[in-house]
């Protein structure tokens, strides 16, 4: 007999007794569910400790979604961005925080586009009258916009108050048929998804210049992109290991791009690595610095347009540097390692790895000649990140 349906609370959502529904299910799938409806452009339920909002993501905005989500909530929806896009719009301080940003009149899908988007052609002037309303990120609110960066969007959303209490906000949205997730969740989702990587499949794959090489993939339990080890000949777990750890750059891995020196460290750190003998690369799913690709090309045309690295990210809402390495401190347990040699020039790399109890013995300088279509890039990461060149 299926269990009857009772409103559903914050705790038992997330507690994960999903009463509604025959399969379990975990705060993380609610993530990952929630991240799948914002891209796809349907509304999404977030709930916090004190209120509860109905939200779409802000990219792909037309007058059919804004009109039902009206319809849905009952009242006009604010566009929430990062105070980095308000001070972009020289409405705000700079930082990370989210943002209520409330337009005077109807709003229009054009003006909406406007705010949340810096890849157009004209500067955007926010209309006389806006307000800004800073946000708890641990908000319902306030969490949707982390939810759009979990989702690789751009970092805003358009929202409103659900109708009804907070508390019931559950309840409401299964009534609905939405996907309900909370703040907390969002919050800690990283953090959870690093925790719960394993890997699912491992195999010998000989590489040009490192024969002896094995791939093992590690997965999150909610199904996310797998992070991948590639451990060449084999690293003595006693001793510290030559460790790189390497973003994700489609552009500079695999079509050679120019434009950064992704590329050619992904390569010379195999080769390095084959040469003394062994070491692991851990090959990171954070394309773009974390923003993922789609918002890494829209920085690239920032760039064109003058901005240097870190202001177009900052232009699309974005901190400078959006990853985390949790995933990689997990994967080098995993795999036996507990100190490392690394091979960077990001400082950031060598406190986020002791932060997750990885011990850096030795930091090991990853560099390589600038062209003339990377010179710029490698200057604004020295200048303006800290990395060491
Ligand atoms: N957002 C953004 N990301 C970029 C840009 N250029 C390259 N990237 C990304 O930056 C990341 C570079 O990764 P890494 O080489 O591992 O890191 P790093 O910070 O350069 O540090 P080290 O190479 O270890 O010194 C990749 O995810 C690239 O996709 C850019 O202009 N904007
Ligand atoms: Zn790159």
């Amino acid at each position: 007999m299926s269990p009857v349906p009772r409103p559903l609370s914050l705790e038992t959502l997330r507690e994960g007794s999903d009463l509604l529904s025959p399969y379990a299910v975990t705060a993380l799938d609610r993530v990952g569910r929630a991240v799948a409806e914002l891209r796809r452009g349907a509304p999404v339920v977030v709930i916090g400790p004190g209120d509860a909002v109905v939200c779409v993501s802000a990219e792909g905005l037309d007058d059919g979604i804004v009109a039902r989500l009206t319809a849905l909530a009952g009242s006009t929806p604010a566009l929430l961005v990062t105070a980095r896009r308000a001070s972009v719009l020289r409405l705000a301080a700079p930082g990370s925080e989210p943002v209520r940003l409330t337009l005077p009149g109807p709003l229009t899908v054009d003006q909406l586009d406007h705010l949340a988007d810096p890849d157009r052609e004209e500067p955007t002037h926010p209309p006389a009258g806006t307000t800004v309303e800073p946000l708890p990120p641990d908000s319902g609110a306030g969490a949707s916009v982390t939810l759009a960066k979990l989702a690789r969007l751009l970092p805003a959303t358009l929202a409103a108050p659900c109708p009804g209490p907070a508390l019931e906000a559950a309840a409401w949205a299964a009534e609905h048929d939405l996907v309900a997730v909370a703040a907390e969740d969002i919050l800690e989702h990283h953090e959870a998804a690093a925790r719960a990587l394993r890997p699912v499949g491992e195999a010998r794959v000989p590489l040009d210049g490192a024969e002896d090489t094995r791939v093992v993939a590690f997965r999150p339990v909610d199904g996310g992109i797998e992070h991948l080890a590639i451990v060449i000949g084999r690293p003595d777990p006693d001793q510290p290991v030559l460790t790189r750890l390497h973003s994700e750059c489609f552009t500079g891995d695999l079509l050679g791009s120019l434009r950064c020196d992704c590329g050619e460290q992904l390569r010379g750190a195999i080769l390095a690595i084959a040469e003394q003998g062994a070491g692991v690369l851990l090959y990171l799913a954070q394309e773009g610095r974390g923003i993922g690709l789609v918002n890494k090309l829209r920085a690239y045309r920032l760039q064109d347009g003058g901005f240097d690295t870190v202001d177009a990210n900052e232009q699309l809402g974005f901190d400078d540097d959006e990853r985390i390495y949790s995933p990689a401190a997990e994967m080098l347990r995993h795999l036996g390692f507990q100190r490392v040699r690394l091979m960077t020039n990001n400082p950031r790399k060598i406190s986020a790895l002791a932060r997750h109890r990885i011990e850096v013995t030795e930091r090991v300088p990853h560099t390589f000649p600038a062209n003339a279509h990377n010179v710029g890039y490698l200057r604004a990461k020295a200048r303006r990140s800290g990395h060491l060149f």
